[in-house]
Parts: C-alpha cells; sequence; structure tokens
C-alpha cells in the first residue's frame, strides 16, 4: 500500500489558484448582476470582487472565532460576499427553522469528487439536489423508521456493539487509555452493520482497512460545515489533498461495491431484508417489476451507503468522544447519572433506549455534553434554489446559509455562564428534561439529520452503559480544557481516562 502523507485539506495555493479563477469569473458575475438590488442583511463589507474571502484565509484563528466576531457585531443574521458566492449565517434559532424549513432552501453544494468517481452529477442523498434527493432520501427515511419493528434492529445492533465496548474497556484494569480508537471502532461497526448486514471482528483485514481508510476521509474533508469549502468554485480547485481525498473514497466505494456485489449474488426476493443494501435491492426489484425505475439503481445505492457511512460514523464517534472526556472532567456530575441509572434499571439489566423517558439527569447531561463540545461549528450549509426571504432581508437564489452552533451553543448572550457544565439547565421547574432548549446538533428544516434517531440511541446506550459499570476520572496530565481538531468533525485531541470498575 502506498505511503499516507496528510496534507492539509484546502492548501494555500488551492486558494491563491481559485482567487484568480473567481476574480474573472466574479467580474461577469458582478457586471451581469448590476441593476438588481437586493436588500441584503448586516457583515462585513470587504473587498470588491473578493468579499471577506481575505479576512477568512489570512488568519491564524479558526472560521467559527473570526465568524463569531461578525456575529457580535451584526446580529442575528449576518450575509457577507466569499468571491462569487453570498454567505448567510444564522444565528437565531427560530430563524434557523423558518429558513432551513423552506422549499425554496433545500439545496447543497455538488461534491467534485463524486463526479469524478461515480461518472453522475447528482447521485445520493448527503450532497444530491432535487427529485433525486427527495426520493433517495424518502427512501432512507422509510428503512430507518422500520428499524426496529422488523428488520434492522437499531437497539439491538448498538446494544451488541455497546457490549463489545464494555469489554475493550474492561480490558484497561483501569490504567490509563485512550478511549477514541475503541468507540470509533464501535460506531463503525454499528454503521457497516446496519449499511452491509456484516459483523466484523475487531481485527478483520477489511474492517481494519476501511477504518484506515475512513480516518484520512475524515481528516481530508475538511470540516463538514465549512464555509469557505461551501463555495462552489473554491470546491472545484484541484488540489495535493483533493487527489489523496479522491484516493481514499474511492477505497471506501470499493468497499461498499464488494458488498453490493456479494448481496446481489445471494439476493432472494422473498426474504425480508436486514441492512440498507438488501433494502435497498429490494426497492430495485420492486420498481423494476413496476416499470417505475426512478432514481433506483447501483450508483445511487452505492452514493447513498457511502453517505450513511460518512454521515453516521465520525459525527457519533466524536459526541461520544467530547462526551466521555468532558464527563471525566465532572466526577459529581457521573455520580448523579448513575445514581439514576441504578433507581431506573439497575445494575444487572443493560440500559434501554426508552429508559430515558425516566432519566432526566441523564438526559440533561448528554444536552449539556454536545452544548459544551459541539462536532460542528456550523450547520451543513444549504443552498437557496429560488429566491427568499429571512426576515425583512433577501436570500437570493445560489446563496449559501448555515446555521452558527458555535454561537447557538456557547454564546453569553444566550447561556448563563456558557463555559461553565451545567446539565440542570435542561430541566424544567418539574424536574423533568426540557427538550425544548436542547441544542439543535442535527440541524433544522428539510436536510435535518435522518440519522438522528440512530445516534440518540448510540449516544444515550454508550454512555449509559459506560456509568452503569465504570467510573471515569481523567489521566494525570489530561486538561480539561482538551484542544479540539477542526477536521469533518470537531474532534477531541488524543486524550486518556482512567475506567474503575464498580464491584
Ligand atoms: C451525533 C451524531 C450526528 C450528528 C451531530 C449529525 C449531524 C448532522 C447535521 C448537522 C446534518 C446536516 C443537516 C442539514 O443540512 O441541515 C446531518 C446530515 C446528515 N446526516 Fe447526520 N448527524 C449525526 C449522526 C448521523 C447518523 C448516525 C447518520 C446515518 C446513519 C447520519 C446521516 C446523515 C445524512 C445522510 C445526512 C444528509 C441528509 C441530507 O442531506 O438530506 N447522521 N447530520
Amino acid at each position: 500500500m502506498e505511503e499516507y502523507k496528510p496534507a492539509a485539506s484546502y492548501s494555500f495555493s488551492s486558494y491563491i489558484l481559485a482567487v484568480t479563477l473567481a476574480t474573472v469569473l466574479v467580474y461577469f458575475i458582478y457586471r451581469r448582476g448590476q441593476g438588481r438590488k437586493f436588500h441584503y442583511p448586516p457583515g462585513p463589507k470587504g473587498l470588491p470582487l473578493f468579499g471577506s474571502f481575505f479576512s477568512l484565509i489570512f488568519t491564524k484563528r479558526q472560521e467559527y472565532e473570526v465568524v463569531n466576531d461578525w456575529t457580535n457585531k451584526y446580529g442575528d443574521v449576518i450575509s457577507f460576499k466569499l468571491l462569487n458566492t453570498r454567505v448567510y449565517v444564522l444565528n437565531n434559532v427560530q430563524m434557523s427553522h423558518d429558513v432551513m424549513g423552506s422549499l425554496s432552501m433545500m439545496g447543497r453544494v455538488p461534491v467534485p469528487i463524486i463526479k469524478t468517481l461515480t461518472g453522475r452529477e447528482n447521485p445520493g442523498v448527503a450532497f444530491s439536489n432535487g427529485d433525486v434527493w427527495k426520493e433517495q432520501r424518502r427512501f432512507l427515511l422509510s428503512v430507518f423508521k422500520r428499524a426496529d419493528a422488523k428488520g434492522i434492529r437499531f437497539e439491538e445492533i448498538v446494544g451488541a456493539q455497546a457490549e463489545r465496548m464494555l469489554t475493550e474497556i474492561e480490558k484497561t484494569k483501569s490504567a490509563r487509555f485512550d478511549p477514541q480508537p475503541i468507540i470509533n471502532i464501535s460506531i463503525g461497526s454499528i454503521i457497516t452493520k446496519i449499511v452491509s448486514g456484516i459483523t466484523y471482528e475487531f481485527d478483520d483485514d477489511d474492517f481494519h482497512r476501511l477504518v484506515t481508510h475512513s480516518n484520512r476521509v475524515f481528516d481530508l474533508l475538511g470540516p463538514a460545515g465549512g464555509i469557505l469549502s461551501s463555495v462552489p468554485i473554491l470546491a472545484a480547485v484541484p488540489s495535493p489533498a483533493k487527489r489523496q481525498l479522491t484516493k481514499e473514497w474511492d477505497t471506501m466505494y470499493d468497499f461498499i461495491k464488494k458488498n453490493i456485489a456479494s448481496h446481489k449474488s445471494e439476493f432472494n426476493p422473498n426474504q425480508e431484508a436486514a441492512d440498507y443494501i438488501e433494502s435497498y435491492l429490494h426497492e430495485i426489484a420492486k420498481r423494476t417489476t413496476e416499470n417505475n425505475k426512478g432514481s433506483f439503481d447501483e450508483i445511487n445505492l452505492l452514493e447513498c451507503s457511502f453517505d450513511v457511512l460518512l454521515g453516521g460514523w465520525e459525527t457519533s464517534a466524536t459526541t461520544i468522544s467530547w462526551s466521555l472526556h468532558t464527563l471525566a472532567c465532572y466526577p459529581e456530575a457521573q455520580n448523579r447519572v448513575r445514581q439514576e441509572i441504578f433507581d431506573v434499571i439497575g445494575q444487572e439489566r443493560d440500559p434501554r433506549f426508552s429508559d430515558r423517558h425516566q432519566m432526566p439527569i441523564a438526559m440533561s447531561t448528554i444536552a449539556e455534553c454536545t452544548r459544551l463540545r459541539p462536532a460542528f461549528d456550523f450547520h451543513l450549509p444549504h443552498v437557496a434554489e429560488q429566491d427568499c426571504q429571512v426576515g425583512e432581508y433577501d436570500i437570493p437564489k445560489g446563496s449559501v446559509v448555515t446555521t452558527n452552533m458555535s454561537h447557538l451553543f456557547l454564546s453569553p448572550t444566550l447561556w448563563e455562564e456558557p463555559l461553565e457544565f451545567r446539565p440542570d439547565r435542561f430541566l424544567n421547574e418539574d424536574g423533568q428534561f426540557d427538550r425544548k432548549r436542547e441544542p439543535i446538533i442535527f440541524g433544522t428544516g428539510r436536510r435535518v439529520c435522518p440519522g438522528e434517531q440512530l445516534a440518540r440511541t448510540e449516544i444515550f446506550l454508550f454512555i449509559t452503559s459506560i456509568l452503569q459499570r465504570f467510573t471515569l476520572s481523567l489521566a494525570e496530565g489530561v486538561p480539561k480544557d482538551l484542544p479540539c481538531y477542526h477536521r469533518f468533525t470537531n474532534r477531541p485531541d488524543p486524550y486518556q481516562i482512567h475506567a474503575e470498575k464498580i464491584v
């Protein structure tokens, strides 16, 4: 295998090339746009043609820090130009629900790598648009909705992997260890089981290759909600990092293609589907009989399976990894959740997802963990497919719109002492979990995360299973304010904890 050399997700030279290309393009767009008057929200003025591009490039600060300065200056909705694209950032939950829920706001910026590898402009669910997106998303949701009733059983799959994770943690015998690889592999096993039906051994060669390549994809992709990566002209600029990403992406496709081929060779139309690929083959067969193929074919099956792997792996693993770090920092909070676990579930029975209804302390503690350490700074950007409005302002067709989670979750204007860990902020006067205040980690509107139910099951079962059996503490030298690695998600830097078994 060729040596893997990590590269920055978007290299500086790419941006310089992009600037040159964009200058020409923007000039023509600027000329064409003369005479049309839109009422834009306030925001940084930026430079003619380039807009605020250089403010985000020529800085050592993170993108979200720069945008939060603008947010503090300009308010609930801000807008600015990046080359030829107008970007809107929503800093208000209700506004995010209203705008992202609009029929005009369902688009995504296309990912050129997908076209390079599949030869098709618009396949899959996470980066597709129009009728293909509607059809593929509806189908994915219908498969996930059937979960736990028949076919794919989320709770059973997650419970089995939680058990394997506990066995791995127990092997550490209270010595310091990094929980992230264990969480990553356990979540990866859940998502591959859902897509392919196979439970891989942790040391299976195929599975190991997939873990390695998917980690590289997550590293190379850059922030999922990144504002610069949502500018179409930049997404199209070639770079060494993108060439490397294309290779890694293709290796993940190979894994899925192998699974599709083996499912096809064993396909029995009279047998109930037990995983996503099988459900999809049933749909293709049914539609062929009805002479109503729609967008159901093997390229869409490949891309949708990839999207589920991509969307459902690092996101959940990052959220759980941060939660374990946070809980290890706050032994008092752990004790409160543990007492609730003992009261509601006891020490013998495994936690069930339905237990959450009787467990306000656990739910509010999980909500506070996700607020304090959001997996993304911004929601995956949407593209306006038609001219539309946000309050009194215009959003012209083609604009990119995102929601600023780092502001909504951590701003002192919205939360009392936002950097303090206080799970009780999510309890109402009756001591019940107040769902209305919960951080909107799964997005809002029509493209809201279709894996929400699965992710909630994973987070709840993993955290309660660990706290039922172990007391967590930070290993010596690990900081409470652990830095994070801004890649596909805000992954924690490597850290170590102790897990002391409760006897
Ligand atoms: C804690 C875990 C997770 C978080 C924080 C998360 C968050 C998100 C967010 C913010 C979006 C973008 C929503 C938008 O565009 O408005 C999204 C989309 C998506 N997520 Fe998740 N997600 C998680 C887990 C999962 C899981 C487990 C799966 C699959 C099983 C999944 C699959 C997807 C897919 C396919 C999309 C694209 C939907 C579309 O474009 O229509 N996610 N997720």
